[in-house]
């Protein structure tokens, strides 16, 4: 077991990554350099960790993921996350993010220099020069310039080959079904639409997708007949992509001339596989896997994702990760008060209204409003997992998974959670608020059947099976400016108890030595009176307006208020219950926020 510095989160490195980039987590990370780890010693180590970097060796499996509670991001020093169990970490809630394009350069430069070691016989020629040999009629090859390069997926890689390709005087075909003309046109590349039409033109034939269902085998026995006789093939993207067992069929044959390979569909190959004997075929030029293996990537790849592993402990979302939305910082920076809000709005709901009739128990349908300078912000999906946090963190133990950007959406189809996110540019009301977001949560049915505008009876009836909560934020603070029917103004922070009552003389005194009596004390207080729209009865859509409070003659709608105590401590259910039969308020409620 390591020694770690106390109290740093831990990364663990289990592959050869760049000094560069691990250099800037010393500081304030506790970095676990562990080359060769067999897999049961990573299962065995990974609860221990904050943070796994990795290349494409470490297979971060399922298992891997489940027990590694405290991870909060894998980070892939490089491209391919295919060793990476993407979809398990987004269940968890860990980031997974990569080096997009870091070694896109070196990736291309090997294609070309397998390209020409093949047309070449580099390989070959020198073998057989250092077993003494001087065979020089033996390895005539062929030149690269006028002859037809294509390319399948014309992505960042395909595309710097297709411009060196270019730079050797080649003509480049390529197919890619996604790519934009336009980039094609100006890097002088013919796009081709399909490789029937693509396949018996080339002389050359390079891949560069990513491995995923539509290009696994994408090439395979039918598609190398129709590659001219003599032709060569090279793969530097990923194995499987080419059928290996075809592609040993087409050298063998003599059909093809030769094939250029870096990647395998088992990395390293197993001996007396299919790949091992594709590797030991006279006219296949091999590497290791090596397209990124360059002082130059690996420094890049490893600045990279190092700087993203600190951004993200720190809580920041990541600048690239494959299942996260991404979000510019300056748009980050803007929406971190707000998340903050929301996360309050939703924890505030489910601890003020889960209990009540008509209370998240039932109530899984929910309206966040963005009203003001919040309904400009662009990505709000920091805002729709701070509500799924918010909601359901009170009430559950989610199994220790964090819920975050990852995985909110997720979480909520899951725990059938549904929310529509409305924006209005509008001021946010006819308040002074720049901003305000609300909260409406409202069961499914009734909101699709709202009654006509203009029928007070039956807005009543929708409004009773709605629960709203609106704030803003005053700087970077959130500020509660409604709960129900009530217009608040208080800051959603630690512990607070909310009593509903008749705002009459008194009732402070008697709330206060009830709590006295149990030892707790007031930080301080707020009343929060009923909405003087609710009063004015425009405000047909508030919630809860029972028709015993419309009527009770003794205690008009405009005397009932609430009380917000700000408390020392969390208190019993005995004080909310003594509040509410000793202290002669309507209801007592206590939230931690
Ligand atoms: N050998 C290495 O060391 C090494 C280094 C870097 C990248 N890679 C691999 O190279 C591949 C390409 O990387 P990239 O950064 O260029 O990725 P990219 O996402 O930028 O490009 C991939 C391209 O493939 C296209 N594509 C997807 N499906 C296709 C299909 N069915 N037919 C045709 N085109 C299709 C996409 O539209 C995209 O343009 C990846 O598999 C990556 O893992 C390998
Ligand atoms: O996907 C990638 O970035 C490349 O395949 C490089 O993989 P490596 O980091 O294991 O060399």
């Amino acid at each position: 077991m390591p020694l770690f510095k106390k109290g740093l989160p831990k990364v663990l490195v289990p592959e050869k990554l760049s000094p560069d980039g691990l250099a800037l987590l010393r500081s304030s990370l506790d970095v676990d350099e562990r080359k060769g780890l067999t897999p049961e010693e990573l299962l065995e180590i990974i609860p221990n960790y904050e943070a796994l970097l990795v290349r494409s060796e470490t297979k971060v499996t399922a298992t891997v993921l489940q027990a590694a509670r405290n991870l909060k991001v894998v980070a892939r020093a490089g491209v391919g996350v295919d060793n990476v169990d993407v979809e398990e970490a987004t269940k968890l809630g860990i980031v997974v993010c990569n080096s997009p394009s870091g070694n896109i350069g070196a990736a291309a430069e090997h294609t070309i220099a397998l390209l020409m070691a093949m047309a070449r016989k580099i390989p070959e020629g020198c073998a057989s020069l250092k077993h003494g040999k001087w065979e020089r009629s033996k390895f005539v090859g062929v030149e690269v310039k006028g002859k037809v390069l294509g390319i399948v997926g014309l992505g960042k890689v395909g595309l710097t080959v297709a411009r060196l390709a270019k730079g050797l005087g080649m003509n480049v075909h390529a197919l890619d079904p996604y790519a934009s003309p336009a980039v094609a046109a100006s890097a002088s590349v013919t796009l081709i639409s399909s490789l029937s039409e693509l396949l018996p033109s080339v002389d050359f034939l390079t891949i560069h997708t990513p491995l995923i269902a539509s290009t696994r085998g994408m090439i395979s026995d039918t598609e190398l007949a129709l590659m001219k006789p003599g032709s060569r093939i090279l793969n530097v993207a990923r194995g499987g992509t080419i059928d290996e067992t075809a592609l040993l069929a087409a050298l063998e044959s003599g059909h093809l001339g030769g094939a250029a390979i870096d990647v395998f569909t088992s990395e390293p190959p197993v001996s007396d596989s299919t790949a091992s004997k594709l590797i030991a075929h006279p006219r296949a030029v091999v590497t290791p896997h090596l397209g990124a293996s360059t002082v130059e990537a690996q420094e890049n790849v490893s600045v990279d994702v190092c700087q993203q592993v600190l951004e993200i402990l720190a809580g920041s979302l990541p600048r690239s990760a494959v299942n996260a939305p991404i979000i510019l910082p300056e748009e980050y920076k803007k929406l971190q008060p707000f998340v903050r809000l929301v996360e309050k709005l939703g924890s505030l709901y489910t601890q003020h209204y889960a209990g009540s009739p008509g209370g998240s128990m039932t109530l899984n349908t929910f309206d966040l409003i963005y009203k003001g300078e919040v309904a400009g912000i662009n990505n709000t999906a920091p805002l729709f997992a701070a509500l799924i946090k918010g909601l359901l963190s009170p009430i559950s133990s989610t199994e220790g998974i964090n819920i975050n950007i990852v995985n909110a959406e997720l979480v909520a189809r899951e725990r059938g959670i549904f929310v529509s996110e409305q924006r209005s540019r509008d001021p946010a009301d006819e308040s002074s608020y720049s901003s305000l977001v609300t909260l409406v949560a409202r069961p499914p049915s009734r909101a699709s059947s709202r009654a006509p505008a203009g029928d007070v009876a039956g807005g009543v009836a929708q409004a009773q099976h709605q629960r709203i909560i609106s704030g803003t934020c005053s700087g970077d603070q959130p500020l509660i400016t409604r709960l129900g029917r009530f217009e608040a103004s208080f800051e959603p922070n630690g512990t607070l108890l909310i009593c509903e009552n008749y705002d009459s003389p008194g009732k402070i005194g008697v709330v206060g030595s009830i709590l006295g009596r149990e030892g707790v004390n007031i930080n301080f207080m707020t009343v929060a009176p009923v909405s003087s729209k609710l009063i004015a009865g425009s405000d047909v859509t508030d919630i809860k307006v029972t028709k015993e409070t419309l009527t009770e003659e003794d205690n008009p709608i405009s005397k009932e208020a609430l009380m917000i105590l700000g408390i020392d401590r969390s208190v019993s259910p005995k004080v909310t219950t003594d509040l509410v039969k000793e202290g002669g308020v309507l209801s007592a409620c206590a939230v931690t926020l």
